[in-house]
């Protein structure tokens, strides 16, 4: 059986772009999301366009018991999992944190942190009997550096961060790799999601600059993965030519 990547959040933005690109290169796939619709059209463009298998995983990566059940009960020979790609995440809200919005908080929580916890404390289990692996966990320059309202947003990718040290170390003696990969500006649905469905205002964070798209992350991922044995990229942080920071970008 030609390798597996199992990609959470590939129903759009980077999720999307690492499922293009890893069926390019070969691999069946495990795509999880919550839109169903998107789920079987790109599982079906990508069996259609590079003769690979996908499985689709329709499932919200907070509702443990669900997602538990839709895993394990994957047939057997879909748990060799080779890349497990955690990149299911959101910000809701940008506010500060007198005003912020407690709904928002934990759906920022329960998905970027435990849901990550939750798919990986089963693939990685997975990995550490077939002795091998590589997981990359999608942070973000908001898990390195701060900024004004970014407050749970932040804390939730300083969380990922922190994993992904943890993890490398846990897994280093069974052999799995961990690669955190940070993003700055990508022009995904991400602001969209953010401003909760406010086109206009999502569309303004990008103004007079040239965002990453998501295939640029996907790239950088597919680089990380496909290093030889004895090589891990740990960290990699990458931000628009436009961006310096969290905050000071140069708009034209
Ligand atoms: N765009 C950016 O500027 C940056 C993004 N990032 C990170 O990159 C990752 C991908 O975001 P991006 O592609 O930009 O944004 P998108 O909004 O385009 O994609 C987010 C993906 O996550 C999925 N998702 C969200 N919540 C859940 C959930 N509860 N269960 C399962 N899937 C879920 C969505 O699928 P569905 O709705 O179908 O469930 C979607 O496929 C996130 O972790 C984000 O924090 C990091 C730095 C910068
Ligand atoms: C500051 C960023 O680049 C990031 N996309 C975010 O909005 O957190």
């Amino acid at each position: 059986m030609s390798k597996i990547a199992l990609i959470t959040g590939a129903t759009s933005g980077i999720g999307a772009a690492c499922a293009h690109l890893f069926a390019a290169e070969g691999y069946n796939l495990i795509l999880l999301g919550r839109r169903e619709q998107l789920l079987t059209t790109i599982g079906k463009q990508l069996e259609d366009k590079y003769a690979v298998e996908v499985k689709r995983i329709l499932a919200d990566v907070r509702d443990q018991e669900d997602l538990s059940y839709r895993l394990e009960t994957l047939p057997a020979p879909w748990k060799k999992v080779n890349v497990l790609i955690n990149n299911a995440g959101l910000s809701q809200g940008l506010d500060p944190i007198d005003k912020g919005n407690t709904d928002d908080w934990d759906t920022m929580i329960d998905t970027n942190v435990k849901g990550l916890l939750y798919v990986t404390r089963i693939v990685s289990a997975w990995m550490v009997a077939q002795k091998s692996g590589h997981i990359i966990n999608i942070g973000s320059i908001a898990g390195k550096e701060v900024y004004p309202n970014g407050n749970v947003y932040c804390a939730t990718k300083y969380a990922v961060d922190a994993l992904s040290k943890s993890m490398r170390i846990d897994l280093l003696p069974h052999g799995i790799k961990v690669t955190a990969i940070n993003p700055g500006m990508v022009e995904t649905e991400f602001s969209k999601v953010r401003f909760k469905g406010d086109e206009t205002r999502a569309k303004k964070v990008y103004d007079g600059l040239e965002p990453l798209a998501a295939n640029d992350i996907a790239d950088a991922i597919w680089f990380a993965v496909s290093r030889p044995a004895h090589v891990n990229i740990n960290d990699m942080l990458i931000m628009p030519a436009a961006q310096a920071t969290a905050t000071i970008v140069e708009r034209k």
